[in-house]
C-alpha cells in the first residue's frame, strides 16, 4: 500500500486555511501524525478518508487518484472520527451489525468478526448492553471495532485514545502493531507518549503544515546532545526562560528542575537522553 498526498491544500471558507501545500508519502506500518490544536489533523484526515475535498492537490492510494475516485478509498478504508457518534439504545453486537449493513460487509464470518474484535477490545462481557450504558473508553472501543469491521487496508484513527484507560491504550497499541505489518494505520494525537512506542513514522504538523517527517531516530535527532537539566532556584526561573528554550518545568520548595533546549547549557546541567516530546516541543513551540 502506497498513499501519496501532494501539495494538498484546504480552505475553509475565505479566511481559514487549515492545510497549506501540504506532501506526505505513507507506506504500510504505522504513521503518527502529531500537532497542536487546529494544526489541520482532522482536515487531513477527513479528506484521506474522501469526507472533505481539498482546495487544491491531489491524493493517490496506489496510484489511483481517490479525489476523482473516492469508492477505491472507501472501499479499503476503516475511519474513527474525532466526533465519532453512536446510537445508545443498540447494544455493541446490533450497532456493529447494523454499520456492517452500511458497509455492505455480510456472510456467514460475519457474526465471527463481530465477536472476534469485541473480543479484542475487551467489549464480549458488554456486548448486549446498550451502548448508552457503556464509559466512554467503552463507546470509543465500540468506534475502534466498528472501524475494523471491513478488513481495511488503510486505517485511519482520529484521537483514538480518548478516554481510553492505560490498560485500554496498551490493549489497544497491541491490536494496532499486529494490525499494520500490512496496511497503511494513520493515527492523530496530541498526545506524545500515545504515538512514540508504536509509530514507524512520526509526521509533526502546525498550521496546517508538515515540521518534519521520519522515525523516531530521525526526528529526535534533531534534538540530540542539547537537551539539559538544571535545578534553579525559583526567582531565576523568569529570567532562565526568557534566555533559554524551556521545554518543562516541575517545583519543589523554593527550587525549580528546568528541562530545556540549548546549543550553550548553563553551569551545573546535567545532559539528557532527548525524547519525542522535546523533539516535538522545540518543532511545534519555536
Ligand atoms: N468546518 C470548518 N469550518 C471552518 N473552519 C474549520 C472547520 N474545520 C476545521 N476548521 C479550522 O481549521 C483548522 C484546522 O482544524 P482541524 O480540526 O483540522 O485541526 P486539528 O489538528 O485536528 O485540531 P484538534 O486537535 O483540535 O482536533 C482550525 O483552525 C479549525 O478551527
Amino acid at each position: 500500500m502506497k498513499l501519496e498526498i501532494k501539495n494538498v491544500s484546504k480552505h475553509y471558507g475565505r479566511k481559514k486555511q487549515a492545510l497549506q501545500d501540504f506532501s506526505l508519502t505513507i507506506e504500510n506500518g504505522i504513521l503518527g501524525l502529531l500537532g497542536p490544536n487546529g494544526a489541520g489533523k482532522s482536515t487531513l484526515m477527513k479528506i484521506i478518508a474522501t469526507i472533505h475535498k481539498p482546495t487544491n492537490g491531489i491524493i493517490l492510494l496506489n496510484k489511483n487518484n481517490i479525489i476523482k475516485d473516492a469508492n477505491y478509498m472507501r472501499g479499503q478504508l476503516g475511519f474513527l472520527p474525532q466526533d465519532f457518534g453512536v446510537y445508545p439504545n443498540l447494544n455493541a453486537f446490533e450497532f456493529l451489525t447494523y454499520i456492517a449493513a452500511i458497509k455492505g460487509v455480510g456472510g456467514n464470518a460475519l457474526k465471527t468478526r463481530i465477536t472476534e474484535l469485541l473480543d479484542g477490545l475487551n467489549l464480549l462481557h458488554a456486548a448486549n448492553k446498550p451502548i448508552g450504558s457503556y464509559s466512554g473508553g467503552m463507546k470509543q472501543r465500540v468506534g475502534i471495532a466498528q472501524a475494523l469491521l471491513n478488513d481495511p487496508k488503510i486505517i485511519i484513527f482520529d484521537e483514538p485514545t480518548v478516554g481510553l484507560d492505560p490498560e485500554e491504550r496498551v490493549r489497544f497499541r497491541n491490536l494496532i502493531s499486529d494490525l499494520a505489518t500490512s496496511r497503511i494505520v494513520i493515527l492523530s494525537s496530541h498526545i506524545v507518549s500515545d504515538i512514540d512506542v508504536i509509530a514507524d513514522q512520526v509526521a509533526i504538523m502546525k498550521k496546517g503544515a508538515l515540521l518534519a517527517k521520519g522515525d523516531l531516530q530521525y526526528i529526535i535527532k534533531e534534538v540530540t546532545g542539547k537537551i539539559f537539566e538544571v535545578s534553579i532556584d525559583s526567582s531565576r526561573f523568569s529570567d532562565f526562560k526568557h534566555d533559554q528554550f524551556v521545554l518543562s518545568a516541575t517545583r519543589s520548595q523554593g527550587s525549580i528542575t528546568v528541562r530545556y533546549f540549548s546549543e550553550n547549557p548553563v553551569e551545573g546541567s546535567i545532559q539528557k537522553k532527548a525524547l519525542l516530546e522535546d523533539a516535538y516541543l522545540h518543532l511545534t513551540k519555536s
